[in-house]
């Protein structure tokens, strides 16, 4: 089954029209009911589209029928915020004498910290990875090594991009934690955007699990306990929880005392916990495999996508990688949203307590999935029992003996 496309002859045709600046289908379809504020699952209103297009009738239109000056798309963007990018002027004129802000503007007069470029060694630096945005080096800043993510020209160069991705790194810049990687901040006059955050020395889970494979069961519990308390310090971010969208063993990193760290916020988003709809984003947004099945099938979503993605993180460890391995990503994705499907939990393997943990995690009904709050208390709980089981193993032994 494929996600389902937009109906353009439904109520989104305002939005179509909004787009093309088509006065009279933008009329009609308000003279139908259609409400000025009606979104697409990107959270982008009429009055973005028309903002974005410079359709300054239609803005024109959209603010007399009572459309919100300050709708806020998923990637935090005001209509006033998608004008300026594009040069917009009149439109940002008259977005700004109905109370228009910009919170993109707003968040770059708070911009991330900026390090001197000669205080970076680029010129002896390793390649240590690549990702979708670019290659990572191993450099030295000030003496200490530390990782430097250059982001591909393609994404620096285009303005929406770019800003999106700045925005990111500064709220990126405010977060401390144990258990999250962490932001240094961005290289001074630099040809290209290169951010520099410290160096994990292990590598990834996913680089862990393809050396080792299978994990023994106290260190499952110790590496979900690490990643579960640095997703919940991300959940629990204040004004606005921070769901990360992309939780992968790619996305975590071992530090050299063996602590595991969740990185890469370059997919998550702002939560507006108020909105009542949650967040609506692409199937193409995340990695298929550890995607959540309302995120495949295009439906609201919220935090728990991640509670989801981890449940799968912990099944691999166990497992030593992925289930259904010969299968591709996207197919894997869909029998989850489309049939329920899950991976197999045999009794051997795991301890009865994590696998009604994990099953819980990744429940079809995202209500129903605990939070990572409670998946803490969990793990604890099957720590502590696992430590005890092992205590009373060595008692027998001696006792033998
Ligand atoms: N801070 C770091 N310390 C050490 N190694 C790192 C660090 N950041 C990234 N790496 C290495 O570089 C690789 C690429 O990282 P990057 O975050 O760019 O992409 P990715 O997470 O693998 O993929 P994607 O961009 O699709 O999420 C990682 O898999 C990891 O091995």
């Amino acid at each position: 089954m494929q996600p389902q496309m937009i109906d353009l002859e439904g109520p989104y045709r305002l939005l179509y029209c909004s787009s093309k600046g088509d006065k009279d289908g933008v009329m009609q379809e308000i003279q139908k009911g259609v409400s000025p504020n009606l979104a697409d699952y990107d959270k982008r209103t009429a009055l973005h589209l028309a903002s974005c297009e410079g359709c300054t009738e239609i803005v024109d239109l959209l603010l007399e029928e009572g459309a919100d000056v300050n709708s806020i798309d998923r990637w935090g963007r005001t209509p006033l915020s998608d004008a300026r990018s594009l040069h917009h002027e009149g439109i940002c004129k008259k977005l700004e004498a109905r109370g228009g802000t910009d919170p993109v503007e707003l968040d770059s007069q708070n911009p991330c910290y900026a390090i001197d470029r000669m205080e970076v060694d680029m010129d002896h630096s390793t390649l240590i990875g690549q990702g979708s945005y670019g290659e990572v080096y191993l450099v030295k800043w000030r003496g200490t090594a530390i990782a430097a993510k250059t982001i591909r020209s393609s994404i620096a160069s285009n303005h929406r991009d770019l800003s999106a991705f700045m925005k990111e790194l500064a709220l990126w810049q405010r977060l401390r934690h144990p258990n999250i990687v962490q932001f240094l901040g961005v290289l001074k006059s630099s040809d290209r955007l290169i951010f520099l955050t410290e160096y994990l020395c292990n590598g990834s889970l996913y680089d862990i699990l393809k050396k080792k494979g299978k994990l023994d069961p106290s260190t499952v519990i110790a590496f979900a306990l690490d990643i579960a308390r640095g997703m919940n310090y991300l959940h629990q971010h204040k004004p606005h929880a921070i769901i990360h969208r992309d939780l992968t063993p790619r996305n975590v990193l071992q530090d050299g005392a063996g602590h595991l760290k969740v990185t890469d916020f370059g997919l998550s988003k702002i939560a507006q916990e108020k909105d009542a709809y949650g967040y609506k984003m692409t199937g193409g947004t995340g990695s298929y495999r550890y995607m959540a099945p309302e995120v495949f099938r295009r439906e609201s979503y919220g935090k728990s996508v991640d509670v989801f993605s981890f449940a799968l993180l912990v099944h691999e460890m166990f497992q030593g990688g992925p289930s259904n391995r010969a299968e591709a990503p996207e197919e894997v994705a869909d029998r989850r949203a489309y049939e329920d499907s899950r991976p197999p939990l045999s009794s051997f393997v795991y301890p009865i307590a994590m696998k009604t943990l994990l099953q819980e995690c990744w429940h079809k009904n995202p209500d129903y999935r605990p939070s990572f709050e409670d998946i803490i208390t969990q793990l604890e709980l099957i720590q502590e029992s696992l430590q005890k089981e092992k205590a009373m193993e060595i008692w027998r032994r001696c006792v033998i003996l």
